[in-house]
């Protein structure tokens, strides 16, 4: 199995570039990982909040292909602890998935087009985070579930 993480709109940060990064390349011992970034929309001021749902979710649809699982990241879907996350990923591994597809929405979540789509939403807590924090802390939980995976010393229950 492949995971591959979709995120919309791009990050000015260098802090967040930075450690994205760093764990994209420490999860790439573990797994085929493809972290692929939807660019910003233009002219946003011309558009409603759900018109520009719907535009990403239309970038969004054009990277999946037809097998592929496809899990949103969602303050209101299920909650995981680090160790049932792997537990959860080694599943997914188990079934003969071909391809896991993470989603983080834009500022404003996801259009009805991709929650239909959707096999599943992930929450990492009731609270919202901004687009760009949220993936570099799933990025490091995908990560973390690996060395739990492996016995490897890097999570503490
Ligand atoms: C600023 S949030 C959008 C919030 C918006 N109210 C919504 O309905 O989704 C941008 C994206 O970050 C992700 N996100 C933010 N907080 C999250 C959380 N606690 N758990 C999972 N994903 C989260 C989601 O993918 C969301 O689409």
């Amino acid at each position: 199995m492949q995971i591959k993480l979709i995120a919309v709109g791009k990050t000015d940060s260098r802090a967040i570039q930075e450690l994205i990064e760093e764990y994209v390349k420490r999860l790439g011992f573990y797994i085929k990982f493809d972290f692929e970034i939807i660019p910003d929309l233009k002219n946003t001021k011309s558009l409603s909040e759900s018109n520009q749902k719907e535009k990403e979710g239309e970038l969004i649809l054009k990277k999946l292909q037809s097998a592929d699982e496809l899990i949103l990241l969602d303050e209101n879907g299920k909650q995981f602890s680090s160790v049932d996350f792997s537990e959860y990923l080694q599943k997914k591994m188990n079934s003969g998935l071909k391809q896991l597809v993470f989603v983080i929405g834009g500022p404003y979540g996801f259009s009805d087009a991709i929650y239909q789509r959707a096999n599943g939403k992930v929450s990492l807590s009731k609270m919202t985070f901004s687009h760009q924090m949220v993936r570099v802390f799933f990025i490091e939980q995908i990560y973390r579930a690996f060395t739990i995976l492996k016995n490897e010393p890097y999570h503490h229950q």
